[in-house]
């Protein structure tokens, strides 16, 4: 039987460059582009098909950042399919950006500028709001949405005799300090984004411990700085285009200018080929 594999947020970016390399992997796959806009998904399937017209892609409506939806959409997995062997986590915000300039010159000329560009400490804050279940966005959406839909569709993908995936995908800009188990929503601090990574690298350990005895294995990657919609937000498109001289500079200094989706996926997708990774 052939492999089935859903990725959330799989229309533009990391996602969407993922399910292109996951075609390459094996273009038997059963793959299914979990988004929240179906126009974007449909879009994305028309541009895997054109590359892969022998593949088998459904779409899937999910918006992350509801827990009605992905009730929802849970229930449909489970109905379509089963089996799931591996569930990309992949679909994230990053709402009103904004970079301290004043901090990212004194980075510059520190000795921890690698470490800055690498990991954005202390470089980025956000603007975060309650959404409509009155929980923080970044929070419902980075977390919260897919762990609830990890807990409804355990019973496939904690199968007998089976092995299943989950890989979230993480962030270098995850830490540490930004996270607390006093509020784990970020309500009241200005790194939302860093704090709901943190607390998917914490929740990825805890799905280790409970489920591995069931088949069920998870993992974070981080796919490295990628001009995606995510970027974009951050700086305009054409100012990263501006720069992309002294991003190819900076790479010699740090493997985590990934700056294409193709190659940040590119950390993602060698699982399907059953390699190990440590991470
Ligand atoms: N770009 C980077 O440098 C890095 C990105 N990441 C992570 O990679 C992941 C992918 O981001 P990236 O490709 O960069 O950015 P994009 O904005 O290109 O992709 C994000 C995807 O998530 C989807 N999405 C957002 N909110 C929801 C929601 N509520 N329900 C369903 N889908 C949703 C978007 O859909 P829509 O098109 O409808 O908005 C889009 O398909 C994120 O988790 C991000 O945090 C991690 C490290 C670095
Ligand atoms: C490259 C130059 C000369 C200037 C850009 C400065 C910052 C805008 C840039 C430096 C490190 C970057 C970074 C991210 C965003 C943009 C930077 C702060 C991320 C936080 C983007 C999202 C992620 O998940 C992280 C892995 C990135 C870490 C590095």
């Amino acid at each position: 039987m052939e492999k089935v594999i859903l990725v959330t947020g799989a229309n533009s970016g990391i996602g969407l460059a993922l399910c292109e390399r996951l075609l390459c992997e094996d273009s038997r796959l059963q793959l299914c582009l979990a988004c929240r806009n179906m126009q974007r998904a449909e879009a994305a399937r028309s541009a895997l098909l054109t590359s892969h017209p022998d593949a088998h892609i459904d779409l899937l409506h999910l918006d992350v950042g509801s827990v009605r939806s992905v009730l929802h959409a849970a229930h449909k997995v489970k109905a379509r399919y089963n089996r799931l062997d591996y569930l990309y986590l992949n679909a994230g915000i990053m709402p009103n950006p904004q970079i301290d300039i004043k901090a990212f010159f004194k980075g510059l000329f520190s000795s921890n500028v690698v470490k800055m560009f690498a990991t954005a400490e202390g470089l980025l804050t956000q603007q975060d709001r309650v959404n409509k279940d009155g929980l923080q966005e970044v929070f419902a959406t980075n977390l919260f949405g897919h762990f609830v839909l990890v807990r409804e569709l355990d019973s496939i993908l904690c199968q007998a005799g089976q092995t299943s995936r989950v890989v979230w995908t993480s962030s270098s800009n995850a830490r540490r300090s930004a996270f607390s188990l006093e509020d784990v929503q970020h309500r009241l601090g200005t790194e939302p984004y860093a704090s709901s990574k943190y607390a998917s690298d914490l929740i990825s350990l805890a799905l280790n411990r409970h489920n591995n005895s069931q088949g069920l294995y998870s993992s974070v990657i981080c796919p490295g700085l990628v001009m995606t919609n995510l970027t974009y937000g951050i700086l305009p498109s054409f100012f990263w285009t501006l720069i992309m001289p002294i991003m190819y500079l900076i790479r010699i200094f740090t493997h985590t200018f990934t700056l294409t989706p193709y190659n940040g996926a590119g950390a993602l997708s060698p699982w399907i080929r059953g390699q190990s990774i440590t991470v």
